[in-house]
């Protein structure tokens, strides 16, 4: 199959009557009419085999999860999905995994109403990377730089099990298989807090989503807002597959697992009430975590107020 073949076989779909792009596949660019009013909001996240997911994992889950943390980005700055791209880079034009990929990264496409509107494709080493275009009132979008201090610092969902999967998968302990399959739908299909983010605009003071490991992304936060933070380490929510497992492992992998694709946020104490309000809207349940304070950097604290003590390195690409 030719190059162009592969691409208006499995990524060209028939026009949809809810598509916004102008000019979607075909040519040099694509075209996107601007909103009156709204912002454009851009991210990129690539996943590369053996670095984001195992050799022969599942294409369709991949699909899903290629564009799942791309999503998550918008969901972040609290803009609503409008299209992306796909640079894919293959090593062969293998006919059924084309088949499942695209399958599950337009099914999740399709749930935000996101269309593809072009990319790349070119034969090499399994990389995927998306680009993802959102958009929000002008203003509006929740970003890294805006927390103040006396916010509360609250978390989406549960943190940890896809941390748990992982550790399985390396062989770093033995879980039950019960356990395993629980925490590997968080590692293979996150579903990002799209709605929560939405929700958030104009009560959230800053967000950000966290795919390295809650304390090295809130670092963000704190470090581009000038401010730092206390958490309740006791406080955090960890994934139901995590509650077994020991104290010192469950703290860990909330604290830094990575790949949890929940979001951090503050928000003033004013706004607690309306955060559960648009938790409850958007059916994602949200947890207190901790407070912004003024001391720069990050102090863990347990229920009791005690410092906890843990050497917690959260992921990095070059450490
Ligand atoms: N190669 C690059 N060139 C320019 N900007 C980059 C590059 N890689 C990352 N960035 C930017 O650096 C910031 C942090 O990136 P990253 O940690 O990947 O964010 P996220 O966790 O939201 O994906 C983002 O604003 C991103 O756009
Ligand atoms: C095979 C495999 N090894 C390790 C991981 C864990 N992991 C890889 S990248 C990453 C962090 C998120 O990826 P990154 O490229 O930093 O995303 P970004 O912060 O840019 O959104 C994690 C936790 C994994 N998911 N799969
Ligand atoms: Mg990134």
């Amino acid at each position: 199959m030719s190059e162009f073949d592969l691409i208006a076989h499995y990524f060209v779909r028939p026009a949809h009557p809810k598509n916004r792009a102008t000019l979607g596949i075909g040519d040099d660019c694509a075209l996107l009419l601007q909103q009156d009013g709204m912002q454009t909001a851009i991210s990129s996240d690539m996943l590369v085999e053996d670095r984001h997911f195992f050799a022969g994992a599942d294409a369709y889950k991949l699909g899903h999860k290629s564009l799942a943390v791309n999503l998550s980005d918008l969901a972040a700055m609290g803009a609503e999905p409008v299209a992306f791209t796909l640079a894919l880079s293959l090593p062969s034009a293998d006919e059924p995994w084309l088949a499942n990929f695209s399958a599950g990264l337009f099914a999740l496409a399709d749930q935000h109403n996101c269309e593809l509107i072009g990319g790349d494709t070119t034969k090499g080493p399994l990389n995927i990377c998306i680009t993802i275009f959102g958009q929000a009132p002008i203003g509006t979008a929740l970003r890294r730089d805006t927390a103040q201090i006396g916010d509360d610092i609250w978390v989406s969902g549960t943190l940890g099990e896809a941390r748990l999967a992982l550790g399985a998968m390396r062989k770093e302990y033995e879980l039950d298989i019960a356990t395993l399959s629980a925490a590997a739908v968080r590692l293979y299909t996150p579903q990002p807090r799209v709605t929560l983010g939405l929700a958030l605009r104009g009560i959230a003071h800053s967000a950000l989503d966290i795919s390295d490991g809650l304390v090295g992304d809130l670092g963000h936060i704190l470090k581009k807002s000038g401010v730092g933070a206390t958490l309740n380490v006791d406080a955090l929510p960890a994934g139901a597959a995590l509650q077994n497992q020991p104290k010192e492992l469950r703290r860990r992998f909330t604290l830094a697992g990575g790949d949890d694709y929940e979001l951090c946020f503050t928000a003033p104490v004013s706004k607690r009430e309306a955060v559960l309000g648009a938790a409850l809207a958007a059916d994602t349940n949200v947890t207190r975590i901790g407070v912004i304070d003024e001391a720069p950097g990050t102090r863990l604290l347990d229920r009791d107020g005690q410092p906890v003590d843990l050497k917690i390195a959260s992921f990095d690409h070059f450490a």
